[in-house]
Protein backbone atom coordinates (compact mmCIF):
# COMPACT_ATOMS: atom_id res chain seq x y z
CA UNK A 1 0.00 0.00 0.00
CA UNK A 2 1.41 3.56 -0.92
CA UNK A 3 1.34 6.33 1.44
CA UNK A 4 -2.06 8.37 1.65
CA UNK A 5 -3.95 4.86 0.80
CA UNK A 6 -2.98 5.05 -3.08
CA UNK A 7 -2.13 1.52 -4.37
CA UNK A 8 0.41 1.48 -7.80
CA UNK A 9 0.44 -0.65 -9.89
CA UNK A 10 3.59 -1.50 -11.44
CA UNK A 11 2.67 -2.30 -15.45
CA UNK A 12 0.17 1.17 -14.78
CA UNK A 13 3.59 2.77 -13.76
CA UNK A 14 5.51 1.50 -16.75
CA UNK A 15 2.42 2.14 -19.49
CA UNK A 16 3.16 5.52 -18.28
CA UNK A 17 6.85 5.99 -18.64
CA UNK A 18 6.54 4.31 -22.16
CA UNK A 19 4.18 7.14 -22.88
CA UNK A 20 5.86 9.87 -21.91
CA UNK A 21 8.82 8.21 -23.34
CA UNK A 22 6.74 8.81 -26.84
CA UNK A 23 5.53 11.86 -26.62
CA UNK A 24 9.57 13.22 -25.83
CA UNK A 25 10.79 11.91 -29.06
CA UNK A 26 7.91 13.04 -30.84
CA UNK A 27 8.75 16.50 -29.81
CA UNK A 28 12.19 16.18 -29.77
CA UNK A 29 12.92 14.37 -33.66
CA UNK A 30 10.58 17.43 -34.87
CA UNK A 31 12.86 19.72 -33.24
CA UNK A 32 16.28 17.84 -34.70
CA UNK A 33 14.44 17.56 -38.41
CA UNK A 34 14.36 21.42 -38.42
CA UNK A 35 17.30 22.11 -37.03
CA UNK A 36 19.21 20.01 -39.76
CA UNK A 37 17.31 22.03 -42.49
CA UNK A 38 18.02 25.04 -41.32
CA UNK A 39 22.02 23.84 -41.20
CA UNK A 40 21.50 22.15 -44.53
CA UNK A 41 20.12 26.17 -46.25
CA UNK A 42 23.26 27.72 -44.96
CA UNK A 43 21.21 29.88 -42.09
CA UNK A 44 22.03 30.30 -38.73
CA UNK A 45 19.62 28.84 -36.32
CA UNK A 46 16.94 31.94 -35.06
CA UNK A 47 17.05 32.33 -31.28
CA UNK A 48 13.93 30.72 -30.55
CA UNK A 49 13.50 26.77 -30.46
CA UNK A 50 12.09 25.19 -34.21
CA UNK A 51 10.08 22.74 -32.58
CA UNK A 52 7.19 20.97 -33.42
CA UNK A 53 5.09 24.16 -33.23
CA UNK A 54 7.58 25.62 -36.17
CA UNK A 55 4.72 27.50 -37.88
CA UNK A 56 4.58 29.37 -35.01
CA UNK A 57 8.02 29.43 -34.21
CA UNK A 58 8.87 33.65 -34.38
CA UNK A 59 12.35 33.40 -35.24
CA UNK A 60 12.39 31.06 -38.62
CA UNK A 61 9.47 29.54 -41.17
CA UNK A 62 9.21 26.59 -42.59
CA UNK A 63 9.18 26.85 -46.88
CA UNK A 64 7.24 23.65 -46.76
CA UNK A 65 4.48 24.62 -44.46
CA UNK A 66 4.54 28.18 -45.96
CA UNK A 67 3.30 26.60 -49.22
CA UNK A 68 1.15 23.84 -47.84
CA UNK A 69 -0.89 27.21 -45.38
CA UNK A 70 -0.77 29.27 -49.41
CA UNK A 71 -2.33 26.72 -51.45
CA UNK A 72 -5.10 26.62 -48.19
CA UNK A 73 -5.55 29.99 -48.40
CA UNK A 74 -5.67 30.53 -51.90
CA UNK A 75 -8.45 27.85 -52.19
CA UNK A 76 -10.27 28.89 -49.20
CA UNK A 77 -9.98 32.76 -50.56
CA UNK A 78 -11.51 30.98 -53.82
CA UNK A 79 -14.56 29.70 -52.02
CA UNK A 80 -15.57 33.19 -50.78
CA UNK A 81 -14.78 34.32 -53.80
CA UNK A 82 -17.33 31.45 -55.90
CA UNK A 83 -20.03 31.91 -53.18
CA UNK A 84 -20.08 36.19 -54.40
CA UNK A 85 -20.33 35.52 -57.77
CA UNK A 86 -22.93 32.95 -57.47
CA UNK A 87 -25.11 34.56 -54.93
CA UNK A 88 -24.74 37.66 -57.78
CA UNK A 89 -24.65 40.37 -54.97
CA UNK A 90 -21.21 41.80 -55.67
CA UNK A 91 -21.48 45.00 -53.96
CA UNK A 92 -18.93 46.53 -56.31
CA UNK A 93 -17.15 49.76 -56.16
CA UNK A 94 -14.50 51.84 -57.41
CA UNK A 95 -11.07 52.65 -55.00
CA UNK A 96 -10.45 54.86 -57.42
CA UNK A 97 -8.66 54.78 -61.28
CA UNK A 98 -5.41 53.86 -62.29
CA UNK A 99 -2.92 56.30 -63.85
CA UNK A 100 -4.43 55.17 -66.93
CA UNK A 101 -7.84 56.55 -66.15
CA UNK A 102 -9.38 52.84 -65.72
CA UNK A 103 -11.88 52.19 -62.79
CA UNK A 104 -9.49 50.25 -59.85
CA UNK A 105 -12.77 48.04 -58.91
CA UNK A 106 -13.61 46.24 -55.55
CA UNK A 107 -16.15 43.80 -54.83
CA UNK A 108 -17.40 41.99 -51.41
CA UNK A 109 -15.42 38.71 -53.11
CA UNK A 110 -12.35 40.59 -52.82
CA UNK A 111 -13.03 41.49 -49.33
CA UNK A 112 -14.22 38.35 -47.96
CA UNK A 113 -11.39 36.32 -50.09
CA UNK A 114 -8.70 38.62 -48.53
CA UNK A 115 -10.28 38.20 -45.04
CA UNK A 116 -10.35 34.50 -44.91
CA UNK A 117 -6.93 34.19 -47.07
CA UNK A 118 -4.60 37.25 -44.62
CA UNK A 119 -6.30 35.61 -41.00
CA UNK A 120 -5.11 31.85 -42.09
CA UNK A 121 -1.67 33.10 -43.01
CA UNK A 122 -1.52 35.43 -40.21
CA UNK A 123 -2.67 33.23 -37.48
CA UNK A 124 -0.14 30.75 -38.47
CA UNK A 125 2.85 32.93 -39.53
CA UNK A 126 2.66 35.65 -37.04
CA UNK A 127 6.08 37.31 -37.11
CA UNK A 128 5.66 36.99 -41.22
CA UNK A 129 5.45 40.34 -43.25
CA UNK A 130 2.11 39.77 -45.46
CA UNK A 131 1.26 42.63 -48.17
CA UNK A 132 -2.57 41.93 -49.50
CA UNK A 133 -4.25 44.18 -51.98
CA UNK A 134 -7.19 45.01 -49.60
CA UNK A 135 -6.93 46.65 -46.44
CA UNK A 136 -7.40 44.08 -43.78
CA UNK A 137 -10.40 44.84 -40.91
CA UNK A 138 -8.65 44.64 -37.41
CA UNK A 139 -11.95 44.54 -35.81
CA UNK A 140 -13.40 41.85 -38.20
CA UNK A 141 -10.64 39.84 -37.18
CA UNK A 142 -10.84 35.92 -37.84
CA UNK A 143 -8.92 33.00 -35.93
CA UNK A 144 -8.30 30.28 -38.56
CA UNK A 145 -6.66 27.69 -37.71
CA UNK A 146 -4.15 25.44 -39.91
CA UNK A 147 -4.66 21.67 -39.06
CA UNK A 148 -0.65 20.89 -39.59
CA UNK A 149 -1.26 18.70 -42.30
CA UNK A 150 0.77 19.09 -45.63
CA UNK A 151 -0.41 17.29 -48.81
CA UNK A 152 0.85 14.26 -50.17
CA UNK A 153 1.31 15.76 -53.73
CA UNK A 154 3.87 18.56 -51.76
CA UNK A 155 5.45 15.97 -49.24
CA UNK A 156 6.29 13.76 -52.46
CA UNK A 157 8.00 16.66 -54.29
CA UNK A 158 9.43 18.39 -51.24
CA UNK A 159 11.02 15.58 -49.09
CA UNK A 160 12.68 17.66 -46.56
CA UNK A 161 11.33 21.01 -44.32
CA UNK A 162 13.61 24.23 -45.59
CA UNK A 163 13.58 26.51 -42.89
CA UNK A 164 14.23 30.34 -43.49
CA UNK A 165 14.98 33.32 -41.40
CA UNK A 166 11.06 34.81 -40.41
CA UNK A 167 12.27 38.25 -40.78
CA UNK A 168 13.73 37.58 -44.74
CA UNK A 169 9.72 36.37 -45.64
CA UNK A 170 7.51 38.72 -47.16
CA UNK A 171 4.06 37.37 -48.41
CA UNK A 172 2.28 38.74 -51.30
CA UNK A 173 -1.72 37.76 -51.66
CA UNK A 174 -4.15 38.94 -54.33
CA UNK A 175 -7.36 37.27 -52.90
CA UNK A 176 -8.68 37.87 -56.10
CA UNK A 177 -6.81 38.37 -59.70
CA UNK A 178 -9.01 39.96 -62.42
CA UNK A 179 -11.61 41.48 -60.51
CA UNK A 180 -12.51 43.87 -63.53
CA UNK A 181 -13.44 40.60 -65.54
CA UNK A 182 -15.36 39.21 -62.13
CA UNK A 183 -17.55 41.74 -62.27
CA UNK A 184 -18.32 41.02 -66.36
CA UNK A 185 -19.04 37.29 -64.86
CA UNK A 186 -16.05 36.05 -67.25
CA UNK A 187 -14.89 33.66 -64.82
CA UNK A 188 -12.51 31.52 -66.22
CA UNK A 189 -10.01 34.24 -65.84
CA UNK A 190 -10.28 34.96 -62.27
CA UNK A 191 -7.62 33.47 -59.70
CA UNK A 192 -6.33 33.96 -55.98
CA UNK A 193 -3.14 33.89 -55.45
CA UNK A 194 -0.37 34.16 -52.84
CA UNK A 195 3.73 34.46 -52.83
CA UNK A 196 6.41 33.99 -50.50
CA UNK A 197 9.79 36.06 -51.26
CA UNK A 198 12.97 35.56 -49.15
CA UNK A 199 15.13 38.74 -49.43
CA UNK A 200 12.92 39.88 -52.17
CA UNK A 201 13.39 36.91 -54.56
CA UNK A 202 10.19 35.25 -55.22
CA UNK A 203 10.59 31.81 -53.97
CA UNK A 204 7.23 30.13 -54.22
CA UNK A 205 3.98 30.43 -55.70
CA UNK A 206 0.28 29.51 -55.58
CA UNK A 207 -2.01 30.36 -58.40
CA UNK A 208 -5.90 28.76 -58.14
CA UNK A 209 -8.99 29.21 -60.22
CA UNK A 210 -11.62 29.13 -58.08
CA UNK A 211 -14.06 28.33 -60.67
CA UNK A 212 -12.84 25.41 -61.94
CA UNK A 213 -10.86 24.26 -58.59
CA UNK A 214 -7.70 24.13 -60.43
CA UNK A 215 -4.63 24.79 -58.68
CA UNK A 216 -1.14 25.59 -59.61
CA UNK A 217 2.02 25.66 -57.00
CA UNK A 218 5.97 25.27 -56.98
CA UNK A 219 8.93 25.90 -55.22
CA UNK A 220 11.92 27.70 -56.59
CA UNK A 221 14.92 24.44 -55.89
CA UNK A 222 11.78 22.00 -54.49
CA UNK A 223 9.15 21.14 -56.43
CA UNK A 224 5.63 21.97 -58.11
CA UNK A 225 2.02 20.30 -59.77
CA UNK A 226 2.46 22.30 -63.12
CA UNK A 227 5.22 22.23 -65.81
CA UNK A 228 6.09 23.93 -68.97
CA UNK A 229 4.39 22.65 -72.04
CA UNK A 230 7.45 20.76 -74.34
CA UNK A 231 7.26 23.50 -77.31
CA UNK A 232 6.61 27.73 -77.86
CA UNK A 233 7.09 29.69 -80.71
CA UNK A 234 9.57 32.11 -80.37
CA UNK A 235 9.60 33.64 -84.04
CA UNK A 236 6.13 34.23 -84.25
CA UNK A 237 4.71 33.91 -80.71
CA UNK A 238 1.40 34.11 -79.73
CA UNK A 239 1.48 36.82 -76.76
CA UNK A 240 -1.27 37.14 -74.34
CA UNK A 241 -1.71 40.98 -72.88
CA UNK A 242 -4.40 42.32 -70.75
CA UNK A 243 -7.53 43.25 -71.74
CA UNK A 244 -8.38 45.85 -69.78
CA UNK A 245 -5.64 47.97 -68.37
CA UNK A 246 -3.63 47.41 -71.92
CA UNK A 247 -1.62 50.61 -72.89
CA UNK A 248 -0.03 50.29 -75.95
CA UNK A 249 1.13 46.18 -75.58
CA UNK A 250 -0.60 45.70 -78.73
CA UNK A 251 1.48 47.95 -80.92
CA UNK A 252 5.01 47.04 -79.03
CA UNK A 253 3.93 43.41 -79.77
CA UNK A 254 3.41 43.87 -83.31
CA UNK A 255 6.06 46.17 -83.86
CA UNK A 256 8.25 43.99 -82.01
CA UNK A 257 7.26 40.37 -83.50
CA UNK A 258 5.99 41.52 -86.55
CA UNK A 259 2.22 41.46 -88.11
CA UNK A 260 1.93 37.51 -87.93
CA UNK A 261 1.89 37.65 -84.20
CA UNK A 262 -1.53 36.69 -82.84
CA UNK A 263 -2.57 38.70 -80.01
CA UNK A 264 -4.80 37.17 -76.83
CA UNK A 265 -6.25 39.78 -74.93
CA UNK A 266 -7.02 38.65 -71.13
CA UNK A 267 -8.20 39.01 -68.09
CA UNK A 268 -5.61 38.45 -64.72
CA UNK A 269 -2.15 38.38 -64.10
CA UNK A 270 -2.11 34.93 -62.77
CA UNK A 271 -4.38 33.84 -65.67
CA UNK A 272 -1.73 34.89 -68.24
CA UNK A 273 1.33 33.58 -66.34
CA UNK A 274 -1.00 29.89 -66.56
CA UNK A 275 -1.33 30.71 -70.57
CA UNK A 276 2.36 29.79 -70.90
CA UNK A 277 2.51 26.51 -69.18
CA UNK A 278 1.26 23.15 -69.69
CA UNK A 279 -2.23 23.23 -67.82
CA UNK A 280 -4.75 20.54 -67.97
CA UNK A 281 -7.65 23.19 -67.22
CA UNK A 282 -10.14 23.38 -70.14
CA UNK A 283 -10.90 26.81 -69.82
CA UNK A 284 -7.59 27.72 -70.04
CA UNK A 285 -5.82 29.46 -73.58
CA UNK A 286 -2.40 29.66 -74.48
CA UNK A 287 0.23 31.50 -75.39
CA UNK A 288 4.26 31.75 -75.78
CA UNK A 289 4.93 35.13 -74.15
CA UNK A 290 3.16 37.50 -71.38
CA UNK A 291 3.95 41.07 -71.86
CA UNK A 292 2.22 43.82 -69.99
CA UNK A 293 3.09 47.64 -70.22
CA UNK A 294 1.41 50.04 -67.61
CA UNK A 295 2.20 49.81 -64.17
CA UNK A 296 1.22 46.86 -62.47
CA UNK A 297 1.52 45.59 -58.42
CA UNK A 298 3.61 43.00 -57.06
CA UNK A 299 0.60 40.79 -55.34
CA UNK A 300 -0.04 40.50 -58.81
CA UNK A 301 2.53 38.79 -60.45
CA UNK A 302 4.88 37.39 -57.37
CA UNK A 303 3.31 33.75 -57.96
CA UNK A 304 3.53 34.04 -61.51
CA UNK A 305 7.47 34.91 -61.13
CA UNK A 306 7.92 32.12 -58.94
CA UNK A 307 6.36 29.90 -60.23
CA UNK A 308 8.08 30.36 -63.52
CA UNK A 309 11.40 31.09 -62.10
CA UNK A 310 10.90 27.45 -60.41
CA UNK A 311 10.14 25.98 -63.76
CA UNK A 312 13.30 27.35 -65.61
CA UNK A 313 11.48 30.45 -66.44
CA UNK A 314 11.61 34.09 -66.37
CA UNK A 315 9.58 37.26 -65.74
CA UNK A 316 11.30 40.59 -65.50
CA UNK A 317 10.87 44.37 -66.28
CA UNK A 318 10.43 44.56 -70.32
CA UNK A 319 14.00 46.27 -70.02
CA UNK A 320 15.50 42.88 -68.59
CA UNK A 321 15.82 43.79 -64.45
CA UNK A 322 14.52 40.91 -62.17
CA UNK A 323 11.91 42.84 -59.77
CA UNK A 324 12.17 42.79 -55.99
CA UNK A 325 9.72 41.71 -53.86
CA UNK A 326 9.94 43.95 -51.04
CA UNK A 327 9.46 47.51 -50.39
CA UNK A 328 7.07 49.79 -52.79
CA UNK A 329 3.97 47.74 -54.06
CA UNK A 330 3.99 48.57 -57.84
CA UNK A 331 6.83 48.51 -61.05
CA UNK A 332 7.40 50.70 -63.36
CA UNK A 333 8.86 49.52 -66.47
CA UNK A 334 6.05 46.75 -67.86
CA UNK A 335 6.42 42.94 -68.00
CA UNK A 336 8.01 40.33 -69.97
CA UNK A 337 7.19 36.99 -68.94
CA UNK A 338 8.43 33.43 -71.24
CA UNK A 339 9.71 30.12 -70.49
CA UNK A 340 12.00 27.63 -72.58
CA UNK A 341 12.86 30.66 -74.52
CA UNK A 342 15.81 33.09 -74.65
CA UNK A 343 14.90 35.39 -72.42
CA UNK A 344 17.43 37.91 -72.43
CA UNK A 345 17.31 37.94 -76.51
CA UNK A 346 13.39 38.60 -76.43
CA UNK A 347 14.04 41.55 -73.47
CA UNK A 348 16.59 43.29 -75.94
CA UNK A 349 14.40 42.59 -79.45
CA UNK A 350 11.20 44.58 -77.31
CA UNK A 351 13.47 47.56 -77.53
CA UNK A 352 12.63 49.14 -74.34
CA UNK A 353 15.36 51.12 -72.65
CA UNK A 354 16.05 51.22 -69.28
CA UNK A 355 13.95 54.32 -67.61
CA UNK A 356 12.69 55.96 -70.63
CA UNK A 357 8.96 54.31 -70.39
CA UNK A 358 8.85 54.16 -73.85
CA UNK A 359 9.30 51.39 -76.58
CA UNK A 360 11.85 51.79 -79.72
CA UNK A 361 10.22 49.16 -81.65
CA UNK A 362 12.11 47.74 -84.81
N1 LIG B 1 -2.05 50.10 -64.89
C1 LIG B 1 -2.42 49.40 -63.84
N2 LIG B 1 -2.57 49.98 -62.62
C2 LIG B 1 -2.97 49.25 -61.55
N3 LIG B 1 -3.23 47.93 -61.59
C3 LIG B 1 -3.08 47.31 -62.78
C4 LIG B 1 -2.67 48.01 -63.94
N4 LIG B 1 -2.58 47.12 -64.95
C5 LIG B 1 -2.96 45.94 -64.44
N5 LIG B 1 -3.26 46.04 -63.13
C6 LIG B 1 -3.74 44.97 -62.26
O1 LIG B 1 -3.08 43.78 -62.61
C7 LIG B 1 -3.98 42.69 -62.66
C8 LIG B 1 -3.97 42.11 -64.05
O2 LIG B 1 -4.40 43.11 -64.94
P1 LIG B 1 -4.97 42.73 -66.38
O3 LIG B 1 -6.13 41.82 -66.17
O4 LIG B 1 -5.38 44.03 -66.97
O5 LIG B 1 -3.84 42.08 -67.07
C9 LIG B 1 -5.35 43.24 -62.23
O6 LIG B 1 -5.39 43.00 -60.84
P2 LIG B 1 -6.71 42.89 -59.95
O7 LIG B 1 -7.79 42.34 -60.77
O8 LIG B 1 -6.23 42.02 -58.85
O9 LIG B 1 -6.98 44.29 -59.51
C10 LIG B 1 -5.22 44.71 -62.53
O10 LIG B 1 -6.01 45.52 -61.71
MG1 LIG C 1 -4.50 41.13 -59.18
Amino acid sequence: MAPMGIRLSPLGVAVFCLLGLGVLYHLYSGFLAGRFSLFSLGGEPGGGAAGPAGAADGATVDLREMLAVSVLAAVRGGEEVRRVRESNVLHEKSKGKTREGAEDKMTSGDVLSNRKMFYLLKTTFPTVQINTEEHVDATDQEVILWDRKIPEDILKEIAAPKEVPAESVTVWIDPLDATQEYTEDLRKYVTTMVCVAVNGKPVLGVIHKPFSKYTAWAMVDGGSNVKARTSYNEKTPRIVVSRSHSGMVKQVALQTFGNQTTIIPAGGAGYKVLALLDVPDKSQEKADLYIHVTYIKKWDICAGNAILKALGGHMTTLSGEEISYTGSDGIEGGLLASISMNHQALNAESGWKKGRGMCHCK
